[in-house]
């Protein structure tokens, strides 16, 4: 950890950003400058007056991101390694659910009726709850990364300092393991991996392989990811030239969880487009938000207020305009104190969804975070 410089962070101890992928990992060290426009960074990137950019860009990018040009970047061409001597995370129980698992099935149940109104442009709407996760001795945002990334099999993981977004943000961290690649820029090849369709993975060998199989064939999961990839198709088709975009979606897995996901890649028409540029033309894409994009975000906002930096994006981007983003899913953010984690998931809502199996999907999302805190969720109810 080290010493901020940065904008009023001066004598403060900052997590450093680290994000865990297994082809290249990145760890910062240091503050050289703090930002809370993404446009002003993508400015300064392209202009090559910051070497480089790390942080995270918030749900809604009209709120303040946080982002900071580090004094340096390390990068790894594998995993990140983390510390020789993690030190135990603390007991954790959840305390408290935001909405009430009740409160989130009405919520869907009120999108349907939108969703299956012929005259209403809303095709998709992502909506999402939290869980507030009380630990008896502060967390270290690291140590949780760290245990993070032992846990996931692709070994993903991130921490990001939030305090470059303010007041409201000082000390907070958000830290995850998210599955989900936003964008990656590397030269002009650029790529996406839009996730959507979930299925809860079963522990007996046959009863998972069944689950995957009625995913792939699901109308309901195929539809709801058919509408991610449209997007990006038309948002990065913009960019990009030869977009290559395969017909159908392939499964992807995670300790707890089936996804469909479609490997996107193409080249980027104008090089002088960084990965930071990218992210903020794409995001948020329909597995987090909905369509059409505007009405989805209204939506979202009506019935959920601010998201902050759940389902934002989380990333870093140098002075070639090289980097990669995540989808800030399957994450949390820790409070001040550390005394507290606010962890969240949702999902993607279409006409053809049931309410109560879209709870019992956040629950099985929250499976990353909880196992990670060693917390349960208390059962949620069989019916709304
Ligand atoms: C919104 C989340 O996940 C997103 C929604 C998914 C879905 O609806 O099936 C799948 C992957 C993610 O794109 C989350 O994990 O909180």
């Amino acid at each position: 950890m080290d010493q901020a410089k940065g904008n009023g962070q001066a004598q403060r101890r900052v997590t450093p950003f680290i994000l865990s992928r297994p082809h290249l990992s990145v760890q910062s060290q240091g503050v050289r400058d703090t930002l809370d426009d993404p446009h002003e960074a993508a400015r300064r990137l392209r202009e090559g007056t910051v070497p480089a950019v790390v942080g995270a860009l918030p749900f809604d990018t009209a709120n303040p991101s946080a982002l900071t040009v580090p004094v340096d970047l390390y990068r790894q061409r594998r995993v990140w390694q983390g510390y020789p001597k993690p030190s135990p995370i603390p007991a954790c129980t959840v305390s408290d659910s935001l909405p009430s698992p009740a409160r989130h099935v009405e919520a869907v149940e009120t999108a349907l009726k939108r969703l299956r109104a012929p005259d209403d442009p809303l095709t998709k709407v992502v909506l999402a709850r939290s869980l507030l996760v009380r630990a008896e001795a502060p967390i270290l945002p690291t140590m949780l990364v760290q245990r993070l990334v032992s846990d996931d099999a692709g070994n993903n993981g991130f921490c990001v300092d939030l305090s470059p977004a303010g007041a409201d943000y000082r000390g907070r961290t958000l830290v995850g393991s998210s599955p989900e690649v936003l964008v990656r820029r590397s030269g002009r090849h650029v790529t996406c991996f839009p996730l959507a369709g979930t299925a809860k993975r079963e522990s007996s060998v046959d009863q998972d392989a069944a689950v995957a199989a009625r995913l792939a064939l699901s109308v309901k999961d195929l539809a709801e990811h058919a509408i991610v990839v449209e997007g990006l198709k038309s948002s990065l088709g913009e960019l990009c030239d030869e977009l290559d975009v395969p017909e159908a979606p392939s499964l992807v897995q995670t300790p707890a969880l089936w996804h469909l996901g479609t490997p996107i890649s193409g080249t980027l028409r104008d090089e002088r487009t960084s990965a930071l540029d990218l992210a903020l033309a794409i995001h948020p894409t329909a597995a987090v938000c909905g369509s059409p994009r505007a009405e989805a975000a209204k939506a979202i906002a009506q019935i959920e207020g601010d998201r902050g930096f759940y389902a934002g994006a989380i990333g870093w981007c140098d002075g070639n305009g090289d980097g990669e983003w995540m989808v800030a899913i399957r994450c949390g953010e820790i409070a001040a104190d550390g005394l507290s984690v606010r962890v969240y998931a949702g999902g993607g809502i279409v006409a053809q969804s049931d309410p109560l199996a879209e709870l019992a999907e956040t629950s099985a999302k929250f499976a990353t975070m909880l196992t990670a805190l060693g917390a349960v969720e208390q059962p949620v109810p069989r019916t709304g």
